[in-house]
């Protein structure tokens, strides 16, 4: 398997004259987390869907579990799809076992996991109860623990943080991070950065059916260097000459990208040149600014738009 769980090369969606995918290429490394960010429409739910096998690229190839037909080895890969839906009239745990059973689970082990995990998850007395009776929440954690209930090495889970509360997304990060601790590998499609940022060693920023960066995190952001704000008592004087020629101002505040000569150069020229400084701090890029700086604007405040509209 060479270290991956999934690769991909040059992967094609066309739905009839329109490419939904544009030549993807993807490398998810084994036993790690890895997001898939992007606005919507970007292609994400096609990009998975190939890689999952469900359905077939035009054009390119991809490898699951190093494995190049992906369907032969589902029972070791769990799957959240973006729409959720359970049979409304089957018990918590039946239908954990269901699902386990899909993946060549047998229902009787599927039984018996189901209701410690459903213990484990505060759900144990909603065990026997229809999934109609169910929150909202309740009903996708069980969806959630349907997808891990056969132990799957690699786990795909599309937009997994949509419609949950702030309280069930901590709870979804807990077990993704739980998962990853116990060597499986986790894939998740969102348009909230901070998810990703939170939990992903690697992503990768899809715009328009393409790749527009897959890396680490860290390197991401240190595509962009760090911002400087800086409030001065002076209005003028000879300390404007070390502000770079990109320097903008908003009311008393400058805001600019620290020079690569470094902050002390920075402070020497402002000290010297009689800035007389109020506060000045330097921020770290976070992977919000890399994503604008990476995807554009637009793409940006896609994500935003549709993150507000989840948050609402
Ligand atoms: N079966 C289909 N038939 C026609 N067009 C499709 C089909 N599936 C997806 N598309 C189109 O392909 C593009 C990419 O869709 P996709 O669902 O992969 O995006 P996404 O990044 O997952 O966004 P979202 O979060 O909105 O699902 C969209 O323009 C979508 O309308």
């Amino acid at each position: 398997m060479n270290g991956h769980a999934i690769e991909a090369h040059g992967l094609v969606k066309d739905f009839g004259g329109f490419r939904a995918v544009d030549g993807i290429d993807l490398a998810v490394p084994a036993g790690s987390i890895f997001g898939v960010l992007g606005p919507n429409g970007a292609g994400k739910t096609t990009t998975l869907r190939m890689l999952l096998g469900i359905i077939d690229p035009d054009a390119g190839h991809r490898t699951l579990l190093g494995e190049a037909r992906p369907l032969k080895v589902a029972r070791q890969v769990g799957y959240l799809p973006e729409e959720r839906g359970l049979y409304p009239g089957m018990q918590a745990r039946e239908a954990i076992a269901f699902m386990g059973a899909l993946r060549g689970l047998p229902l009787k082990e599927g039984r018996a996991r189901a209701d410690q995990m459903l213990e484990a998850h505060g759900l144990g007395a909603a065990r026997r109860k229809p999934i109609r009776t169910l929150s909202k929440g309740m009903a996708q954690t069980v969806q959630l623990l349907g997808t891990l209930v056969h132990r799957p090495r690699l786990i795909v889970l599309d937009e997994p943080f949509s419609g949950l509360d702030a309280l069930n997304q901590e709870r979804l990060e807990a077990v993704i991070r739980a998962q990853a601790a116990d060597g499986v590998t986790i894939l998740f499609s969102t348009h909230v950065i901070a998810h990703a940022e939170r939990l992903c060693q690697r992503v990768a920023i899809i715009a328009g059916g393409r790749v527009r960066f897959e890396g680490g995190v860290e390197e991401a952001r240190a595509r962009l260097k760090p911002e400087v704000r800086l409030a001065t008592r002076a209005a003028d004087g000879p300390w404007r000459a070390a502000l770079p020629s990109g320097a903008v101002r908003e009311g008393h505040l400058w805001r600019f990208a620290l020079p690569d000569s470094g902050v002390e150069p920075l402070l020497k020229a402002l000290i010297d040149g009689g800035a007389g400084i109020e506060t000045l701090s330097i921020e770290r890029p976070g992977l919000h600014d890399a994503f604008v700086a990476i995807a554009g604007e637009a793409a940006a405040k896609a994500m935003d738009g549709h993150a507000l509209e989840d948050a609402a």
